[in-house]
């Protein structure tokens, strides 16, 4: 979706009217049939709003506006537009300056453990993200990525408004730093990074609090809550407190591609402790100094920082993220049908995966009936493996011909880290147990329990590659090459692990080792490869951030009492291009199971009377689009 998102230039914003004045821009094009955002109420004045990153404007406080709220001579005199903002961030002139020394600056950047900021500060420039780009060439990828998260990082802390919307302009380019795959070493960074806070943190040492904790964020409204236990950061494990990137990305996310509004979401972090020794013994690790609560202590934990956001935002969309697999399913368990909650890695990635795997089928010319047919290898039973296994499970006993039971149909062969999983495995979990491989007639693969991974491809012939299992380049040469005696005229690779050092191969390889007709799809964001003939071998990208704006959106303008599985199917089937769309099925599909409440001034009769074409249109409408208000102060 977002890899042919078109970024705007200034000049094309121009043309289209928007930002024309500072005070009272028209709505945007791209942002037709949402609300233009009438005045805002601020209680503050002076400089209480100018650190406000939710309302201040920087130099864009047009006079009137500063005589209003006590901001003159609190500003330069000029008053910019947030046109002439929106270039300066990003398009600057390269700086000139003799004693500019990019190294200097990205190692300042990069590791501000370092005392180099007087380093960081000759360098003038460099508060432009373009320059940024033009004084680091050559620099390694890393240290380039960390020093766009922290400009990037400077001016979300600073100014949302400008932020989401260089965000929202620039999401093509933008989304590898304030998500997978930088967003990843942010959080391996976080303690040194630590500048400002940003979320809330509820901790083991909070117990007994919680309810009163809740009060103090300062948003009256919350509609979007991303929490995470840091106890599985993409593939880089137990990261503690320094989880909290994941919930901020994520919900930067939901700004960009659901529209909700920034001032109405709240990334969370519940540090029960980290196992991680290498944090637990870093001076500058920022969470709790213990192991993590387990059993009965960790679930109480959970479950009273549940019941406060219930108790002060009853309609908020809860999403868990990064939980490790015992409270990935635990917690969903325990908490779907009681609150309005959904856990991504589990759900979200499901109804990615199933896309991938129904264009797969498209992409051998079969009709899609033949889905039932396919043999799908998916390496990695942890809370992703299963969660699309399980996903696709329903999907192939919809299917005409299929016994509903299942009974006697397992396309699926699962790897963990111990290899083939069968019916011989002993102390399985009952959620892998589903998938074991049996010795029964339909076995003709002759194939072992602990079987190897190219074993099995070599074997079963698969037409499909599904990699969840956090290991990096697990899908070697060997493996790759097995897949090109693959039964499918089109094998299809899908390296889904994150971050980018995790994927289970490269595309690079795949079009190598495999061939030209395969298909491939990662989790992290890859370039397309040049196959010659003028021809490219394409990088898709899965990843759950394709589905779970349109599930929280879905959700949320619905008023549903909770997130079943026929919402989270509906988001699935309709995977396109446009959130508002996956949206308006969650909407759809809320009100068919009678679960819709409504919300504001849209109560359930409202939703239950809208057409498709309606709800597409509501939902557009409900999408926040990053424009100055003007401010009215009210003391
Ligand atoms: N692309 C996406 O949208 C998306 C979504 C969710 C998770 N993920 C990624 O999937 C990965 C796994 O996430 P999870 O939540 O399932 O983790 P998890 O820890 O619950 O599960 C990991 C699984 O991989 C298995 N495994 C480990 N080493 C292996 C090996 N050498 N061979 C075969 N299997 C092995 C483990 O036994 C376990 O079953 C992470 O890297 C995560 O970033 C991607
Ligand atoms: O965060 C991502 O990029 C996808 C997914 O939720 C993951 O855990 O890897
Ligand atoms: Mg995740």
């Amino acid at each position: 979706m977002w890899r042919h998102a078109a970024r705007r230039s200034s000049a094309q914003i121009r043309r289209s009217g928007v930002m024309s004045s500072s005070s009272s821009p028209a709505a945007p094009a791209a942002a037709a049939g949402a609300a233009v955002p009438g005045p805002c109420i601020v209680h503050k004045r002076g400089t209480d709003i100018l650190h406000d990153p939710w309302f201040n404007k920087d130099t864009a406080f047009p006079m009137t506006e500063r005589d209003r709220l006590g901001l003159r001579g609190l500003l330069p005199p000029r008053v910019m537009s947030f046109e002439q903002q929106y270039d300066r961030f990003s398009e600057s002139t390269p700086s000139t300056s003799p004693n500019f020394r990019p190294r200097d600056h990205l190692i300042s950047a990069a590791l501000p453990n370092v005392a180099c900021d007087a380093l960081a500060a000759c360098c003038v420039a460099v508060n432009s993200f373009r320059s940024l780009e033009h004084n680091t060439r050559g620099e390694p990828d890393t240290i380039v990525a960390l020093a766009k998260w922290r400009i990037l990082n400077r001016l979300h802390d600073r100014n949302e408004t400008l932020y989401y919307r260089v965000l929202i302009d620039n999401i093509k380019d933008f989304a590898p730093i304030i998500y997978t795959p930088t967003v990843g070493l942010v959080c391996e960074n976080y303690s040194g990074l630590f500048r400002r806070p940003r979320g809330m943190y509820f901790s083991a040492k909070d117990k007994g609090e919680m309810m009163s904790m809740i009060y103090n964020w300062p948003a009256e409204k919350v509609d979007m809550i991303v929490v995470t236990d840091g106890s599985r950061i993409l593939g880089l494990g137990d990261l503690g407190v320094q989880g909290i990137g994941i919930p901020i990305g994520k919900l930067d996310v939901y700004v960009a591609a659901a529209g909700i509004n920034p001032q109405k979401v709240l990334p969370i972090m519940l540090d029960v402790g980290t196992n991680n020794t290498k944090l637990l013994e870093d001076k500058l690790y920022l969470g709790l100094r213990q192991p993590r609560l387990e059993g009965e202590e960790y679930l109480s934990v959970v479950d009273e920082f549940m019941e406060a956001v219930h108790a002060r935002w009853p309609k908020a969309v809860v999403q868990f993220e990064d939980f490790q697999m015992k409270w990935a399913f635990e917690t969903l368990q325990r908490y779907r049908n009681r609150f309005c909650m959904f856990n991504d890695d589990v759900q979200g990635t499901a109804g990615v995966a199933l896309a991938g795997l129904l264009g797969a089928v498209r992409a051998q010319g079969r009709p899609l009936s033949d889905f039932t047919k396919q043999k799908i290898v998916v390496v990695g039973a942890g809370s992703a493996g299963i969660g699309v296994l399980n996903m696709a499970k329903q999907a192939m006993l919809r299917m005409p011909g299929i016994n509903r039971s299942g009974e006697g149909h397992n396309q699926f062969w699962v790897l963990d880290k111990d290899g083939l999983i069968t019916k011989s495995r002993k102390g399985l979990d009952p959620a892998v147990a589903r998938y074991a491989r049996g010795f029964g007639p339909e076995e003709v693969q002759d194939l072992h329990e602990g079987a190897s991974l190219v074993e099995v491809v070599r074997k079963v012939k698969p037409h499909v590659l599904l990699g969840l299992s956090g290991v990096g380049g697990i899908f070697n040469e060997e493996v790759l090459k097995a897949m090109k005696e693959s039964d499918s005229p089109r094998p299809a690779i899908f390296a889904m692990s994150n971050p980018t050092t995790k994927a289970e191969c490269t595309p690079e390889d795949v079009f190598k080792y495999v061939g030209d007709n395969a298909v491939f799809a990662s989790g992290s964001p890859f370039s397309n490869v040049t196959l010659g003939n003028g021809r490219q071998g394409y990088a898709n990208q899965a990843n759950n951030m394709y589905l779970f704006p349109g599930i929280g959106l879905g959700a949320l303008l619905s008023g549903a009492r909770h997130i079943t599985d026929g919402m989270l199917q509906s988001a699935a089937e309709c995977i396109r291009h446009i959130t508002a769309r996956v949206g308006a099925a969650v909407v759809r599909a809320a009100v068919d199971e009678d679960l819709a409440e409504g919300r504001c001034d849209v109560d359930a009769r409202d939703l239950k009377s809208m057409t498709e074409a309606d709800t597409v249109d509501f939902v557009a409408r409900k999408m926040w689009y990053p424009i100055y208000s003007p401010l009215v102060n009210d003391k």
